[in-house]
């Protein structure tokens, strides 16, 4: 007889845990399946061992540009020691503390790899080589089960043992070499933390750095990673790779010269998780990202009894690939399952309870680099191309005492981006130094479309960085008192 729940989960991530624990507070029984470690991607192998492998530098990096503490920090980053607490913040690879969360909320733990077998059945192979498995959801069916990176297909690289995010984030030695093939978020980070722990790294830049942001901040990275000793190529591409008699990866470039590394890292996008896991048993497309409604219910999926069944979160949707937002969204799927399973009213209106409006609005996120980069919302290039009529005040860190207490020869800069017609801010970029923390302050104004004249009313402490805001008020201009 196969198993019962009103949910089945697939994905143990940070966003099936998160769906799994709003349903179980709205009083559903939860399965959720997981065929690798309970946490997924973000805790053992993504946000929380680079943040932590890139703390260590940054730290040492913040000492260096305060006279009085520079003279007490002489010395290099100790790697072991860093490595060290990255592996405290990542449990050793264990997930007895995700098992003792999940079960603690009430949810059924089923490991094994989990595949759709039809309308609300699930059929889950164990790990050890046991029999299959079938689950039956009275309910739904949550896929949450994330995104692999993409290897693209240069002669040579595939085997070339190369690194992806996982092999760089829990590494255990330094590379003396490494060759970077990516200018996005994860090339960036990981050229930054591994510059900090002593590898000659060489980033090979197609285009441009983290072409998803405003442009300045690309810039100012490109010059943050000079400074650390970082060679970024741009406009260089891998033609073809392979790994020599030595063990060194020899890259051959396109403009004829070779690169010659210890290791590779590839870092070049993800593709939704969605291959392998029976979607087209409910008419989607295997490798496709699931489109999914602002309730996280697939659109390609009809409904049963009048309740969709088939819902989606995290990057497996593919619509802002950050666990934040994963896990915004899982909030909203597990609270609507769970209304719709028990008749309760449900609110998908635009910011509505049930209804990820913020994925289209304000989607925050930090690039760890130094300097940070903190955004949100739109930049002027996507305001742009839905039709505003834009203001974009921008004005250097150099405008605000906090940024030059907090650090000698701070650099930085800062842009809005106004909804000239609705004066509401629709998007914010920070660069520099510890400009993490501003984003949320710019989140909380894009989401509560406090008008640009109130703002005025918000006024930022002396001496910190926020009082970059004022100054981009001031650049702004004064409200003008309507007659
Ligand atoms: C190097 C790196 C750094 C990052 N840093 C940040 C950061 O600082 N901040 C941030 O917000 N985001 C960051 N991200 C993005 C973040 O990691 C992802 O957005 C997040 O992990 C997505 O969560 P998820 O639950 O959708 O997927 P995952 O975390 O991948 O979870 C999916 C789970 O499903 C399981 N699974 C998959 N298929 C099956 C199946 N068929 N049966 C059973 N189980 C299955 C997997 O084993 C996994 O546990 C980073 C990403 C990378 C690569
Ligand atoms: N701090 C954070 O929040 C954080 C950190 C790391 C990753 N992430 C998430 O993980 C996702 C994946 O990161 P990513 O850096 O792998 O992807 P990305 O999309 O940010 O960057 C991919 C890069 O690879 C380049 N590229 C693509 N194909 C290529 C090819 N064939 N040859 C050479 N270059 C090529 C692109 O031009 C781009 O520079 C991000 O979108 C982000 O959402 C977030």
């Amino acid at each position: 007889m196969a198993r019962e729940f009103d949910l089945i989960v697939l994905g143990a991530g940070a966003v099936g845990e998160n769906v799994a624990d709003r349903a179980r507070a709205g009083g559903l029984e939860v399965a959720v399946v997981e065929h690798q470690l309970v946490g997924g991607e973000c805790t053992f192998w993504a946000c929380v061992p680079s943040k932590t492998l890139l703390r260590s530098g940054a730290a040492l990096r913040d000492a260096q540009r305060v006279p009085g503490a520079a003279e007490a920090v002489t010395g290099t980053l100790d790697a072991d020691a860093t490595f060290r607490r990255r592996d405290y913040w990542t449990s050793d690879w264990r997930d007895a503390g995700g098992v003792h969360w999940l079960t603690g909320i009430g949810a059924v733990l089923v490991r094994g790899h989990g595949r759709l077998v039809g309308e609300r059945r699930v059929v889950v192979t164990p790990p050890d080589g046991g029999p299959d498995e079938e689950l039956v959801a009275r309910h739904a069916v949550a896929v949450c089960t994330g995104s692999d990176p993409i290897i693209p297909d240069i002669p040579g690289l595939a085997d070339a043992r190369p690194w992806v995010s996982r092999d760089a984030t829990s590494a255990h030695e330094v590379p003396g070499r490494l060759a970077i093939i990516g200018g996005g978020v994860v090339a960036v980070e990981m050229a930054t933390a591994y510059a900090a722990l002593g590898s000659e790294v060489t980033m090979l830049v197609r285009h441009e750095l983290l072409s998803a942001l405003e442009p300045f901040a690309g810039e100012a990275v490109a010059e943050g990673l000079d400074d650390l000793g970082v060679d970024v190529r741009f406009g260089a591409s891998a033609c073809r790779v392979e790994r020599d008699a030595s063990d060194a990866v020899v890259l051959e470039l396109d403009d004829g010269s070779t690169l010659i590394a210890d290791e590779v890292l590839v870092a070049t996008g993800r593709r939704p998780r969605s291959a392998g896991i029976g979607l087209e048993t409910a008419g989607l497309e295997p490798g496709a990202p699931i489109r999914v409604d602002d309730s996280l219910a697939a659109t390609a999926v009809a409904p049963v009894d009048g309740a969709p069944w088939l819902y989606a979160a995290g990057d497996v949707v593919g619509r802002a690939e950050f666990t934040h937002q994963g896990k915004y969204q899982a909030r909203a799927a597990g609270d609507v399952i769970a209304a719709r399973a028990q008749g309760r009213p449900v609110d998908t209106a635009r910011y509505g309870v049930h209804a990820a409006t913020a994925d289209h609005t304000a989607v925050p996120s930090v690039v760890f680099s130094d300097p940070e980069v903190g955004s949100v919302g739109l930049t002027t290039a996507e305001a742009e191309d839905r039709g505003l009529a834009v203001r974009t005040p921008e004005v250097p860190f150099s405008s605000v005492s906090g940024a030059g207490i907090l650090a000698d020869h701070y650099r930085g800069r800062a842009r809005l981006v106004i909804d000239a017609e609705r004066d509401v801010v629709v998007g914010a970029t920070f660069v520099g130094q510890g400009v993490a923390e501003l984003v949320q302050q710019a989140t909380i104004a894009i989401v509560g479309e406090v008008p640009v004249a109130r703002l005025w009313h918000a006024v930022p402490a002396f001496p910190t960085l926020s009082e970059i805001w004022l100054r981009l008020l001031e650049a702004d201009g004064r409200p003008e008192v309507r007659g």
